[in-house]
């Protein structure tokens, strides 16, 4: 789909393409909450998250990261992709509580359409993702990791990854699941996802939720190395083989997108969630202090 087009099914709010585009181009002069830089002779681009304090995935930042990564598809000189965090510490954390807290119905729409179509086009992406977390890396953070063909973990024991969720009082959507399933296995899911497990690097490699750890001065020439060694895959044998093993997932979604908008609209209005919500926003601020 062009990016116009992408952007106004981002952006249902915009009644003409004029608006679309004035929006769009709105958003990219206030900030670039996403840097990529490709390097065309390597064929591989590095995406980075630059969304201070601690790159979380605002509405504004997620349709940063689909057009941008809409931009590198339609760019066939690059064959693999990594993602990081362009400050170390926080690789994400996850999605924005601010866009889940306080706001109306059609935010909320609004926020999930466009959460969904991240995950949708991250987890079919036909170029090699590698994850580079250098940070720490909960919920909405492990899922784009988990979307990635392959995880580099920088071995600090101050970050953890995982689907922290049930310790907000809130539940991951059926797709986090999937998605976590599909990266460690059905048993460890289930005492992960219910207990919103933030595993330390040693504990990350143990689980499968990360492929390698490494010391943090070298997660990205290690990253860089991995990606050498999948781009030495023919792109064609590697890109069907990824579709095949991920389709009955993508699909699941496809199929019911409609209803997981009305479902999270629904589960996230509710009073009691607001409420815990509010108190998790309130502890944040607390710790901090
Ligand atoms: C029946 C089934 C129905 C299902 C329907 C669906 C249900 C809903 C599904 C929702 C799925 C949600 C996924 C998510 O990703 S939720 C987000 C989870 N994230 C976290 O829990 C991380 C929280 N943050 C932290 O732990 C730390 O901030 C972190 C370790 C990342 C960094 O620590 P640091 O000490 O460096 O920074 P601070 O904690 O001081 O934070 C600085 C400021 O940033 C604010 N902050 C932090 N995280 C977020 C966030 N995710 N969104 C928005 N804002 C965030 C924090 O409050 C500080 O703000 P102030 O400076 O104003 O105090």
């Amino acid at each position: 789909m062009a990016l116009a087009s992408r952007a106004r099914a981002l952006l249902p709010g915009a009644r003409s393409w004029g608006a679309v585009l004035a929006r769009v181009t709105a958003q990219r002069a206030m900030s670039h909450r996403v840097v990529v830089e490709t390097d065309a002779a390597a064929g591989v681009a590095v995406m980075k998250f630059r969304n201070p304090p601690v790159n979380s995935l605002s509405l504004e930042m997620v349709t940063e990261l689909v057009i941008n990564l809409e931009k590198l598809e339609n760019d066939k000189t690059v064959r693999g992709l990594i993602f990081t965090s362009e400050s170390p510490g926080v690789f994400s954390s996850g999605l924005n509580l601010l866009d889940m807290y306080g706001r109306n119905p059609a935010h909320y729409a609004e926020y999930w359409k466009a959460v969904q179509e991240l995950w949708l086009r991250l987890y079919q992406c036909p170029m090699v993702t590698v994850a580079t977390i250098n940070g720490a890396c909960p919920a909405g953070g492990c899922l784009i990791s988990m979307t990635c063909d392959y995880r580099v973990m920088a071995d600090n024991p101050k970050y953890t990854i995982g689907l922290n969720e049930t310790q907000l009082g809130i539940v991951a959507p059926f797709w986090f699941k999937d998605t976590l399933v599909n990266t460690i296995g059905y048993r460890a899911s289930e005492i992960s996802l219910q207990l919103g497990l933030l595993y330390p690097p040693a504990e990350a490699l143990r689980v499968g939720i990360v492929d390698k750890v490494v010391p943090e001065d070298q997660v990205h020439s290690a990253a860089l190395a991995v990606m050498a060694q999948w781009l030495a895959i023919p792109d064609h044998a590697r890109q069907l083989t990824k579709a095949m093993l991920r389709k009955p997932t993508v699909d699941n979604l496809v199929r019911q997108r409609d209803a997981d908008i009305q479902q999270f609209v629904s589960f996230i209005s509710r009073d009691s969630i607001q409420k815990g919500l509010q108190m998790y926003l309130q502890m944040l601020k607390q710790k901090k202090a």
